[in-house]
């Protein structure tokens, strides 16, 4: 944590009022105290030099000098970290370093470095989709980064459908060669990060062709630039496709092969094979195993919304808590802004969720390891039920993380839209997370189409895997008995996404039985079928975050303990209440039951109050990482808002040229 000799008064109080160890709350929240430990290792090895830091302010600079800037950074980051980027070599041991490493980067890339797309996407993609000897040859360059790669998948026309893909990639036996080529400016890749410049391999997914038939959409690892010029090759178009809402920093770019060859060796291999005479030979068991890369980025996701979420919480609660406004008590001061309740309803639920999201997202990890390691032996039954559940998850952690982020501007009133408050970055980070990787809507259909089936299983009473078990209860015939213990409320959640499944069932059904087709009477159904992934994601979120914060407090000190079951409650009580409709739907909550709810609600949001402060701090979110002149450890708000004006290139001299170019003229008539 950063410390100044000077602390804002106000939180110098707020600190004093905190009722527990916040060191504790950090050691929780990183998984242990020896993973805080290493974090912090990792962020004072980066971030004590400080030679990365900007000669002036990112947004003051020109998109070119963003970009070099960026590069810049990035090498000088990748030189201190290369050895904890080595850990990379095995997606399991995606721990604490990794996850620390991504974490510190924040304070080297207020958007995004060029370069994240090599470990989020390309060297996963080797170690998931190459075989043995095609990961010896390419792990090593990958993560030493002697090739700097990216993962193109996306085209202009199509970046949902997978299967609509046009790029296409065409063996020929006679050279062992593929042919890549774009038939249509539709088939150009588009937005792949790291590609308009930084780039030298890509690994490009297209549709292979061999013996003249199409097999499908197949990863290839192709070099697009020399290795020492670093010129496009020749058949290769390439370039970077504009400014964005964010990741200017990220050279999103284009793609376009004529007819380029690459050698049979580099289509990666693992889950289906190109023999020499163009033999096309299916390995994987699992139709959708060249999808894997997304599912890991999923994964990865929502630890994501969880960490930016905490960053704009931290800024806002800090903000909140020096920041005085109106005066209800005419014989009093002006109180601090966190003590309006209509302040804490838009906080509260932003701490409280950023904690369920990095819960969610340890236990997906975990989950995820299990998967992995049964596929390694062969079985790739739990992966529908896994993807159902990342897909769901990632939808909901991503938006309603850049929706509490949002709203977290909205606590820091206008100083929370100037750039320098470090929220309107955040934004527009975690905004694109719900498109990117699969949007919002797409992925929670996908999740869909397996309640669905669960349901199907659950109505002929077969056997339910664990996140769907609740859907044996969905047939009693009986609402749910309302109960406003934790408990209670999470199987009030699942009684509502068990009903909102069996209604999109009964919907499909009645429609297909007037005459509509199976594609039909789904499509007519899928706002249905979204409100019941969604339903059913957040009860799984609900049910896992209450679960581990039980298991991880078993030990806890009390105040730790009281404060985190304070804010699991918080969650679902706030659910709960944006839930009323459905709630009256499916349980038997009583018009009383919900007024009672909302002075419960009421009343905790005063008990968490006084810990506020505190609860931010346990984030340990060193200044460097928060960009934040609202956020910052000492409270120096102001002092920071003011230096900040005064590096406004504006502000360089005291008349601007356009006064006498176009205002006097006006001015004067003379226009
Ligand atoms: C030098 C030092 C510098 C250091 C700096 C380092 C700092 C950083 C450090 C670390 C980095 C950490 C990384 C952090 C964050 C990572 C961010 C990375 C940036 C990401 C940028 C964005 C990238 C992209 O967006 S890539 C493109 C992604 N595209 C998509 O997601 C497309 C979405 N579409 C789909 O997934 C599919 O098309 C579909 C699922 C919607 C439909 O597919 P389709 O084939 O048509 O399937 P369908 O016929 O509908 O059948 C569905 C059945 O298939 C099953 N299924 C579908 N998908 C899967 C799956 N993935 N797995 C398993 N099963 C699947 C489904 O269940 C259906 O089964 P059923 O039985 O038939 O019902
Ligand atoms: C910042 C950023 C970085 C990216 N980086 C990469 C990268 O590195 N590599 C890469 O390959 N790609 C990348 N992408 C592309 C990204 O994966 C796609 O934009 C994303 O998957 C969404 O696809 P789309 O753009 O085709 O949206 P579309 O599918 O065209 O979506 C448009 C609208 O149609 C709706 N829609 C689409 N299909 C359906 C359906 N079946 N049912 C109901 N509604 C539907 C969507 O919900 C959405 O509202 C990046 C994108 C962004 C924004």
């Amino acid at each position: 944590m950063s410390q100044t000799t000077e602390v804002n008064p106000d939180l110098v109080m707020e600190r004093a009022k905190c009722n527990f160890n916040v060191l504790e709350v950090t050691h929780l929240i990183d998984g242990g105290e020896q993973n805080t430990l290493q974090r912090k290792k990792i962020e004072n090895i980066a971030l004590n030099d400080g030679a990365w830091k900007d000669p002036i302010g990112e947004e003051h600079m020109t998109p070119k000098e963003k970009y070099e800037n960026s590069v810049r950074k990035t090498c000088i980051y990748g030189s201190i970290v290369k050895n904890e980027l080595a850990e990379l070599s095995g997606m399991e041991s995606f721990g604490m370093n990794f996850l620390a490493v991504r974490r510190t980067a924040d304070a080297f890339f207020k958007e995004v470095t060029p370069l994240l797309q090599q470990f989020g996407q390309f060297v996963p993609t080797i170690l998931g989709q190459c075989t043995p000897e095609q990961l010896s040859c390419w792990l090593p360059k990958a993560l030493g980064l002697k090739i700097i790669g990216t993962y193109a998948q996306t085209e202009l026309g199509h970046g949902t459908f997978i299967r609509g893909l046009e790029t296409t990639a065409t063996y020929d036996p006679e050279t062992e060669e593929f042919v890549l080529h774009s038939p249509t400016l539709s088939s150009y890749k588009w937005w792949a990060g790291g590609l308009g410049k930084t780039v030298n391999y890509c690994i490009v997914v297209a549709q292979l062709y061999t013996k003249g038939e199409c097999h499908g959409t197949y990863p290839f690892m192709v070099p697009i630039r020399d290795e020492d010029t670093h010129m496009p090759l020749p058949g290769i178009k390439v370039g970077e496709i504009g400014p964005k809402m964010g990741y200017n920093t990220g050279d999103n770019g284009f793609l376009a092969f004529n007819n380029y060859r690459i050698p049979r060796e580099n289509m990666l291999m693992k889950h289906a094979q190109v023999l020499k005479d163009g033999t096309y030979v299916k390995v994987a068991r699992h139709g959708k195993l060249t999808y894997g890369t997304m599912v890991f980025v999923r994964v990865v996701l929502v630890s994501d919304a969880a960490f930016n979420l905490a960053k704009a919480c931290t800024i806002a609660v800090r903000y909140s808590a020096i920041r005085r406004q109106s005066r209800p008590r005419p014989e009093e001061p002006e109180p601090q802004v966190l003590d309006y309740a209509t302040q804490q309803h838009k906080l509260f639920i932003a701490i409280a969720t950023a904690h369920a999201f990095q819960l969610c997202s340890v236990w997906l990890w975990d989950s995820y390891n299990v998967v992995l390691a049964q596929m390694k032996d062969g079985n790739t039954d739990t992966l529908t039920e896994f993807h159902a559940l990342s897909s769901g998850m990632k939808a909901i952690s991503t938006s309603d993380s850049a929706q509490l982020i949002e709203q977290c501007r909205h606590a820091c009133g206008g100083h929370g839209y100037m750039i320098s408050s470090g929220i309107p970055n955040l934004y527009n980070y975690v905004t694109a997370t719900r498109t990117l990787e699969g949007d919002y809507t797409v992925l929670l259909l996908q999740t869909a189409r397996f309640l669905v089936k669960a349901y199907e299983q659950a109505e002929a009473k077969k056997p339910l895997t664990p996140s769907v078990a609740y859907l044996a209860h969905a047939f009693s015939g009986r609402k749910t008995t309302w109960d406003s213990s934790p408990d209670g409320i999470i199987r009030s959640f699942q009684a509502l996404a068990a009903g909102k499944i069996a209604a999109c069932v009964r919907n499909i059904r009645k429609r297909m039985q007037a005459g509509l087709s199976q594609v039909d009477a789904w499509e007519m159904s899928t706002i249905q079928l979204v409100a019941a992934a969604e339903a059913h994601s957040r009860a799984v979120i609900a049910d896992t975050y209450r679960r581990e914060i039980v298991r991880l407090t078993a030990n806890s000190s009390p105040n730790v303990k009281a404060v985190m079951e304070q804010l699991t409650i918080l969650y679902l009580y706030y659910w709960a209440l944006e839930r009323t409709g459905d709630l009256l739907m499916y349980t038997s909550v009583s018009e009383k039951d919900l007024v009672d709810l909302q002075e419960a609600y009421e009343e905790l949001l005063l008990k968490i109050r006084p810990n506020a402060v505190g609860l931010v701090d346990a984030f340990d979110l060193r200044d460097e990482i928060l960009h934040s002149t609202l956020g910052s450890y000492d409270g120096r708000v102001y002092e920071r808002l003011m230096e900040e004006a005064l590096k406004s290139p504006l502000n360089k001299e005291p008349v601007n040229q356009a006064h006498f170019k176009y205002l006097k003229p006006l001015i004067q008539g003379k226009l």
